[in-house]
């Protein structure tokens, strides 16, 4: 197919690449619900609430995490029709990957903020990145149908927070449609056409990619320079792999097939690719027979910071875990693992998230999309330990901490963790941080009640319950924004756990030296809690090396749980049948005894664990 380079050059100065960023909660999808609605990409009929938050979790949690390209037509003011393509972001503090990798992909970014809530920690660093990767901003101030909305004074915060100029917002109610005809048409205006040539070698980079069961890997590129056609060999830079093209589209927002995607365009590729690991996000995609001679630069890879082990009830799913976690990974390039062996579970894996979020999401695909029943260890950070003999290790999993008599320093890793907050907060907030270990670094007003407070804290302390603490003590006004900064010594210590007189290596944990007996105490009588009654007593302990700090035990069974309960309502007494049989589906047999998956969480559920413990 020969194709007309003078009309090709004329369809890419209408393309205009963006993405929407924003704190959570501040409208993006809603936003984006309403470009789609007034492009008439679907009919009010197909459009299901949130329809780029495709996945049901996101729908169920009110979060987006995979990000989304679509393209839509607009038919501007100016007569001609533009070819948009909305880049989704995830606006989570757990996935600014992502919303890096998709910024790669555009020449703009409209930077949401609330009218009622102003500029919050994610709004900066969202507006950071798009700042970093030379994006053109175009700030929307939305929610101005809302009482409280105070534009002008957002205005304000925008320009002097970030620094952009404020005073050309454009003032949006995205549920009332005030503002949407401004923004489509300052979208034409503002964000600039994309550059490239068309007639040099394919150019495109890899920013997200799905595993499909019929068509193999989907890879969404954005093409930089130059033109791929279907039946085109395209090689893949990294590992110079071949493959013929098959098809080439773009979301919009179902796929579409197209003839060519051409540089500057946002869609996909499928080219039988039949191994997931063979693509990686990042990548740079040429053509085999005239490859380009320089890669494009990835962006910022994520590097987890929790890990968690994760073991299926049934030891012979074994497999199927492992192809699970290959296919997620495809669409999760934040997501690492690595097999790992517990003498309690078996075998299973190690795998690093993000952050606590993550994890839960990725462990929910596995059991709903996958099918898996999955026990999931307490999560912990990495450790860098150096051992008498001058050995330095890094340690993920508490049960691989080598023994306290061989260990000559232990590092945790530490964050700086900004809080903004009003300033009739910073009490509770102050008191919180130093409470989880924190370092007081220092404190800005960023404007007349703002402040931001900056601590340096332990990661460890941060993963568990910091973020639902924060925002209890500050009745949800605080926000955070975290980034590891380095590895300190600390004084750890590995609490092990015996049930019946046995270490049971997938609950040992690590803990402070000030919180253990603590801890040691809570995460006792927690398992007394979920552990069921067996035909014998089972005594729980919790140590620090030949130390027992905390016992207890779980009493031995002794008759029909439902004989107590009233012996006409059948209704309850189902209820409690079906709970015993659901909790029963998660029991792991470790020797004689049932451990419930709760067990190996305990830790996370210790009710604030630190407090009263200094
Ligand atoms: N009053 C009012 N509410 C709005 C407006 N825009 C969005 N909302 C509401 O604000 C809430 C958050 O909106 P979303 O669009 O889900 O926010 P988001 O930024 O996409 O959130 P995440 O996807 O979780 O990052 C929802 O309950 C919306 O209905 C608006 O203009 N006015």
């Amino acid at each position: 197919m020969d194709l007309d380079l003078d009309k090709l050059k004329e369809r890419q100065k209408r393309i205009r690449n963006f993405s929407i960023v924003a704190h959570i909660d501040h409208g993006k999808s809603t936003i984006a619900d309403r470009i789609l609605e007034r492009t008439k990409t679907v009919s009010k009929r197909e459009m299901k609430a949130q329809i780029l938050d495709d996945m049901d979790l996101e729908r169920e949690r009110g979060i987006t995490i995979k990000l989304n390209a679509v393209e839509l037509e607009y038919e501007a003011k100016d007569g001609k029709t533009y070819i948009f393509h909305l880049i989704d972001t995830p606006g989570h503090v757990d996935f600014s990957y992502e919303v890096s990798r998709s910024l790669a992909a555009c020449e703009g970014a409209l930077l949401v903020v609330d009218a009622a809530q102003g500029v919050e920690a994610q709004t900066l660093a969202n507006a950071y990145l798009a700042i970093d990767n030379d994006l053109e901003i175009v700030p929307v101030i939305n929610k101005i149908d809302l009482p409280s909305a105070e534009p002008d004074k957002v205005k304000e915060e925008i320009e002097e927070m970030i620094g952009i100029e404020a005073d050309s917002s454009i003032l949006m109610s995205a549920k009332t449609g005030i503002g949407v005809d401004e923004l489509l048409e300052r979208i034409v205006s503002d964000v600039p056409a994309p550059e490239g040539d068309l007639d040099k070698p394919l150019k495109a980079l890899i920013f997200d990619s799905v595993y499909d069961s019929y068509r193999g890997v989907v890879l969404d590129v954005r093409v930089r320079e130059g033109v791929v056609k279907v039946g085109d060999t395209i090689e893949l830079m990294s590992n110079k792999k071949t493959f013929e093209v098959t098809e080439v589209g773009v979301m919009s927002p179902k796929a579409v097939k197209r003839d060519y995607l051409m540089a500057g365009d946002v869609g996909y590729i499928t080219a039988a690719i039949k191994t997931v690991k063979d693509t990686q996000v990042g990548d740079t995609v040429t053509l085999a027979n005239n490859p380009t001679d320089e890669p494009l630069t990835g962006y910022r890879k994520s590097t987890p910071m929790v890990y968690a082990g994760l073991y299926p009830v049934d030891n012979a799913k074994y497999e199927d875990l492992h192809e699970a976690l290959d296919k997620l990974q495809l669409n999760d390039a934040a997501l690492e693992y690595e097999p790992e062996t517990s003498q309690a579970l078996g075998f299973g894996f190690r795998v690093g998230f993000l952050g606590l979020l993550h994890m839960d999401v990725v462990q929910e695909r596995l059991e709903r999309d996958f099918n898996l029943e999955l026990i999931t260890t307490s999560p912990s950070v990495d450790y860098h330990v150096t051992t008498t003999d001058g050995t330095e290790v890094i340690v993920d999993n508490p049960a691989e901490l080598p023994d306290a008599s061989e260990i000559k320093e232990i590092r945790e890793p530490f964050v700086r963790a900004e809080i903004m907050v009003p300033e009739d907060f910073v009490g509770p907030v102050m008191e919180l941080c130093q409470h989880k270990r924190g370092e007081f670094v220092t404190m800005d007003y960023l404007d007349k009640y703002r402040v931001n407070v900056v601590y340096k804290l332990p990661l460890l302390e941060i993963i568990f319950d910091f973020f639902d603490d924060l925002k209890s003590s500050t009745k949800g006004y605080a926000s955070l924004d975290y980034d590891v900064e380095d590895y300190e010594p600390s004084e750890l210590v590995k609490m092990d756990i015996l049930l019946n007189g046995e270490p049971i290596d997938a609950l040992s944990f690590i803990v402070h030296k000030d919180f253990a007996q603590k801890r040691g105490r809570d995460i006792v009588a927690k398992l007394k809690e979920v552990i069921p009654r067996q035909m014998f007593e089972i005594p729980i302990q919790a140590a620090v090396g030949n130390k027992i700090v905390a016992r207890s035990n779980v009493k031995a069974y002794r008759k029909d749980v439902t004989a107590k309960l009233y012996g006409g309502d059948r209704t309850r007494r189902d209820k409690l049948l079906n709970k015993q049989k659901e909790g029963k589906k998660r029991m792991k047999e470790i020797g004689k005894v049932s451990v419930p998956q709760e067990a190996f969480m305990a830790v996370l559920n210790l009710n604030r664990g630190n407090e009263d413990s200094k």
